[in-house]
């Protein structure tokens, strides 16, 4: 990707819910957003609850589907358009292009979790010893107890779950990061063990677009904020 180009170039993005339980109340999310993302760059989203932020990521990682606008990614030397885009496409930037920590773990009944972080480098075409042993390495310095690593996340506690998202996802080197409160349920020593990730994914030049509460995490991460600005009101 080049340092130069966008990874990710969103324009005139809506997203508007219509709640067909409550009369068809409709909630402008998302009116109008412009941004740019590039590479090495850590941009934070800020405003109230409700403004829209993790909207604004399920649309770019396509589990909304956006109302109008475009949103642009970089992905294999050319630039895909996602508004609209055929599933295919979209399960492709995903398993190449686009990663996603959301706050919890999507647990996969009966995968240990050391194949659950394994499993994107399988998917890269490495050997299985060797993607067993990167797993490892990342959940040791994630601080899993390696007594969990055969076991199913299901019965881990919170942030345990969250460590090894986190894993499943920097494991791969996405070149596009969305990260949702990645530091969420973590205390201080695992929360800085995330944010030495997230800078070191950065550093390598990855494009990171991130939710984060905590205020010392914002500190150390962002080199840039955008505002989402509140939704005004709701349209009957
Ligand atoms: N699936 C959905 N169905 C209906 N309304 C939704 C849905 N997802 C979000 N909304 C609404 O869209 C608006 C934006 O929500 P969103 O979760 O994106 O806000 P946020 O900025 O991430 O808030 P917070 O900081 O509290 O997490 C809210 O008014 C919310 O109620």
């Amino acid at each position: 990707m080049r340092a130069d180009e966008p990874a990710l170039r969103i324009r005139s993005l809506r997203k508007t819910f219509t709640l067909h339980l409550r009369g068809g109340v409709r909630i402008d999310a998302l009116r109008g957003v412009d941004l740019d993302l590039f590479p090495a760059e850590s941009v934070v989203l800020r405003g109230p609850s409700g403004a829209g932020k993790s909207t604004l990521m399920r649309c770019i990682y396509g589990n909304y589907a956006a109302d109008g606008g475009s949103i642009r990614v970089a992905h294999d030397g050319t630039s895909v358009e996602l508004v609209g885009a055929a599933p295919r496409q979209v399960h492709d930037l995903r398993r190449r292009t686009l990663g996603y920590v959301s706050q919890f773990l999507r647990v996969i009944p009966r995968v240990p979790a050391i194949d659950i972080v394994a499993e994107p480098l399988l998917a890269r075409g490495i050997a299985a010893a060797d993607a067993r042993r990167r797993a490892a390495a990342l959940l040791e310095r994630l601080n899993i107890p390696s007594r969990l690593f055969d076991l199913p996340p299901a019965t881990f506690s919170g942030g345990e779950q969250q460590r090894v998202n986190i894993a499943h996802v920097f494991i791969a080197r996405y070149p596009i990061l969305l990260l949702d409160e990645p530091t969420a349920s973590l205390d201080d020593a695992n929360r800085g063990v995330v944010v030495e990730l997230i800078q070191e994914a950065r550093r390598d030049g990855a494009a990171i677009l991130a939710i984060l509460h905590d205020a010392a995490a914002r500190e150390a991460l962002a080199t840039r904020i955008f505002d989402l600005a509140p939704r005004l009101a709701e349209v009957a």
